[in-house]
């Protein structure tokens, strides 16, 4: 039987989709060219399948304390946050276009629009941002973080990688990991990235405030875009958190960030969350104001 060479790429509905873009443990993300409207956008691609099982062994822990309701399943999280982006409309957060979910599929389809600069740095890099750049894409993330927390979201995944560079704007993108403030026994869990995730990530859910992790996060990306590398490494996640818990934040080597940054920092890194900064004060500080 000679199967009838398929084209090299693969049609959905109005959607080619060509290379790969993006990848991380939600699953990937390609460039996908719709015939209709001429026009590129970023397809997010997820596999029920991999959702169901990655909760179902490595999932996020149950609440601590018993929240409103047993958690939802994986997949009913995913119709959650997809609701949640739908609801969302601001200049610093990605825009979801539309979802393609065939319910005899497998794949479920996130289409965005398509932010043609990517991630605003890929670290660890030897060449960081400028204070200058850093605080014009900070500026942005700042406002796309804040209007989440007025929508009572806990972006909770912080990082350069979520933070996209689109006509000279940068948005905030993967609520993948976002949990609603309101929402009482608060997960905390060990959602996030290692590197990025505060302190009191793994406090008893009481002590913990979405929006103060958030803070941290911002804070470990802000350092991040200046020197080119995470203020804590480790080998593992325990050990990882170990130094984040105990660590004190230093600037080693080439690059010396100004003193006014250095005191941002400072506060946003503060690894008492009941004294971090908040999100007003941040946007207060001289170094953004500057
Ligand atoms: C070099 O040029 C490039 C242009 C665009 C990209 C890019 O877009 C990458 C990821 N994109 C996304 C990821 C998301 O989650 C993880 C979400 C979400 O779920 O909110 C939305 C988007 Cl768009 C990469 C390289």
């Amino acid at each position: 039987v000679s199967l009838a060479q398929a084209p090299g790429y693969v049609q959905l509905n109005q959607y080619r989709l060509l290379e790969p873009i993006g990848q991380g443990s939600y699953g990937i993300v390609k460039l996908a060219y719709n015939e209709e409207d001429d026009t590129h956008y970023a397809m997010k691609i997820l596999s029920k399948r991999k959702l169901m099982r990655r909760a179902g062994l490595f999932g996020r822990a149950p609440p601590r304390r018993p929240g409103p309701g047993p958690p939802p399943d994986p997949l009913q999280r995913v119709y959650r946050e997809i609701a949640v982006l739908k609801k969302l409309d601001h200049p610093n957060v990605v825009k979801l276009v539309e979802v393609l979910d065939d319910p005899a599929e497998d794949h479920l389809y996130l289409v965005f629009q398509l932010l043609e600069g990517g991630p605003v740095i890929d670290i660890p890099t030897e060449n960081p941002l400028s204070e200058h750049l850093s605080r014009k894409y900070f500026r942005d993330a700042l406002l796309g973080v804040e209007y989440l927390h007025y929508q009572r979201i806990a972006h909770r995944d912080i990082k350069p990688a979520n933070l996209l560079l689109g006509e000279d704007r940068v948005q905030v993108a993967d609520l993948g990991a976002c949990g609603e403030l309101a929402a009482a026994g608060r997960v905390s869990g060990t959602v996030g990235t290692p590197a990025f995730r505060a302190p009191e990530a793994a406090a008893p859910a009481d002590k913990y405030s979405g929006e103060a992790a958030d803070i941290w996060s911002l804070g470990v990306t802000l350092y991040a875009m200046v020197t080119g590398k995470v203020p804590w490494a480790g080998s593992s996640a325990v050990e990882l958190q170990k130094k984040v818990l105990s660590e004190p934040l230093t600037f080693p080597g080439r690059v010396q960030p100004s003193k006014q940054l250095r005191h941002l920092l400072a506060r946003m890194l503060d690894k008492d969350p009941a004294t971090r900064a908040t999100m007003q004060e941040v946007k207060d500080h001289e170094w953004i104001t500057d």
